[in-house]
């Protein structure tokens, strides 16, 4: 292909040409269709340890023209519900605009306002972009963000910080917190299913976990989200999620009934 030819969310069709696992079987995201999803009572809670960050810890917040990324230390370690152990690389989040809702993953057809993801690696591999590269490389646990009443807090430490980063390529600095507020109080209702990365290179490594129980925001603080942050030609940086993909097949296993 192009080599690290620009992609966008417009021009998907391009993507398979210039990454060949772009066009693959096992692509993400996709639509979970409860009707269809199998329960399986062995599927343990997931269990976060190290998510609670000092606040003299400075983490770096970008915007690299596709989303808003928050890198993470590898301190933070996903030791539950997973066979093996992973360590947090980064998390990012996809959102819409003001007229629409933005998830990557949908439920029964229904697409929420935006979504977390938060990246990890399986320790097993010396490095992100080792691990990258193994159908057991990658986790990635994933929530659906939705307009409720009051503020969250936790999700105030990341868009407080938006406009410092309006532009393509700026970073700014956070200050350590409990990373495990942005996800779900219940880690033992989720949806399980093996994936890919939403972005090019589209690495067919990725074992999803999404979980049942959404995060609320604001109105003021998803507006922030969907309206803050501009994309590499200088339009905001809306929509940036990707079409849901074929199941080719494959299964959603659910921890719950
Ligand atoms: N849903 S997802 O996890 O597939 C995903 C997306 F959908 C994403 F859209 C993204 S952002 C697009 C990829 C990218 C571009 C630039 C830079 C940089 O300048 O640092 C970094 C990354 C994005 F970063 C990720 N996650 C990344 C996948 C890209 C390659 C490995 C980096 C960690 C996980
Ligand atoms: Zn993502």
């Amino acid at each position: 292909g192009k080599g690290h030819s620009h992609w966008s969310y417009e021009d998907l069709k391009h993507w398979s040409t210039d990454y060949s696992d772009c066009g693959g079987t096992k692509q993400s995201p996709i639509n979970v269709d409860t009707t269809q999803a199998i329960f399986s009572p062995d599927l343990r809670p997931i269990q976060l340890s190290g998510y609670s960050l000092p606040a003299n810890m400075q983490l770096k917040l970008k915007n690299n023209g596709h989303t808003v990324v928050l890198d993470l230390p590898e301190t933070l370690a996903l030791t539950g519900g997973y066979a093996q152990q992973y360590r947090a690389a980064q998390l990012h989040l996809h959102w819409g605009s003001p007229s629409g809702p933005g998830s990557e993953h949908t439920v029964n057809g229904r697409r929420f306002a935006a979504e977390i993801h938060v990246v990890h690696y399986n320790t097993k591999y010396d490095s992100f972009s080792e691990a990258m590269v193994h159908p057991d490389g990658l986790a990635v646990l994933a929530a659906f963000l939705e307009v409720g009443r009051g503020e969250n807090q936790y999700y105030h430490e990341i868009l407080e910080h938006l406009l410092e980063i309006q532009e393509v390529g700026q970073e700014t600095f956070v200050p350590g917190f409990n990373i495990a507020g942005l996800l779900p109080a219940n880690l033992k209702s989720y949806f399980h299913y093996n994936g890919s990365l939403t972005t090019p290179p589209c690495y067919q490594t990725v074992k999803w976990t999404i979980f049942n129980q959404t995060m609320l925001l604001s109105h003021h603080q998803m507006s922030m989200l969907v309206s803050t942050l501009r994309s590499p030609d200088d339009k905001l940086l809306q929509n940036n999620y990707r079409p849901v993909q074929s199941l080719h097949g494959r299964g959603v296993l659910a921890s719950f009934q």
